[in-house]
């Protein structure tokens, strides 16, 4: 089973995905917790050319083309399929993602790149079975994660996000697999909101 968490920064992505390998690995499943940008040398080459000085540089970007960001990042989850996502599943593990090709299409369509393009770049990317769709509003992300930003790059950062939190909603009409949900809850309901889609799923296989 393959699960993919997304969501604007701060959401609470890497909290609930966390809780989820958590509650498989109780269960006695076998699983693989991962997230994009990965630690290989292709994330290591987007977190210096594309994530430079943290949220910032996305912010002021074109340090390269958005293009060429997007090409790296569509790199890095080749990589991430071929090498840990693929054989992973094929061993019968759970994967749990903490970002996947939804968040190219979110972001760098946010960033005024052709939405087709992308889907299509991202053709290779395996359909996940899950899609959480965290979905909080941006000033209690920006709330969340206040601090981790230069304060100058403020009002940029909050367009950004709104943008992006409205691409994903509209992403969650295209893609079925996408589930939304209220990410405004307590840390623990909104675990008990995710294990309730995927008992749902498990009940499928
Ligand atoms: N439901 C929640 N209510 C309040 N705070 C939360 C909740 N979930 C997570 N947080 C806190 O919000 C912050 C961001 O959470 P987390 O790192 O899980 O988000 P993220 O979506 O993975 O962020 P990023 O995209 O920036 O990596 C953390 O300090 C976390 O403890
Ligand atoms: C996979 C992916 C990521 N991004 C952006 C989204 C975030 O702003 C950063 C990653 O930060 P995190 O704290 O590690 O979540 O990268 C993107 O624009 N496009 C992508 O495909």
């Amino acid at each position: 089973m393959f699960i993919v968490i997304e969501g604007i920064d701060g959401a609470g992505k890497s909290t609930q995905a966390k809780l989820l390998a958590k509650w498989f690995e109780e269960k006695g499943y076998d699983v693989v917790l991962t997230k994009e940008p990965t630690d290989t040398a292709f994330g290591k080459l987007i977190r210096r050319l594309v994530l430079t000085g943290g949220r910032e540089g996305i912010i002021d970007g074109a340090r390269i083309s958005h293009e060429a960001e997007a090409l790296l990042f569509a790199a890095d989850r080749a990589e991430h399929v071929h090498k840990l996502i693929k054989p992973s599943i094929g061993a019968g593990k759970i994967v749990i993602s903490d970002r996947y090709f939804y968040s190219s299409l979110a972001y760098q369509w946010a960033r005024g790149l052709d939405l087709d393009w992308l889907i299509d770049l991202n053709r290779f990317a395996i359909r996940p079975d899950l899609v959480i769709l965290l979905d909080l509003p941006v000033k209690e992300s920006m709330k969340r994660i206040n601090g981790r930003s230069i304060k100058t790059e403020f009002d940029k950062i909050v367009e950004l996000q709104k943008k992006v939190r409205e691409n994903y909603l509209k992403l969650a009409e295209r893609f079925p697999e996408m589930k939304i949900v209220n990410a405004l809850a307590s840390v623990k309901d909104i675990h008990n909101d995710i294990v309730a889609l995927v008992e749902h799923e498990l009940l499928k296989k």
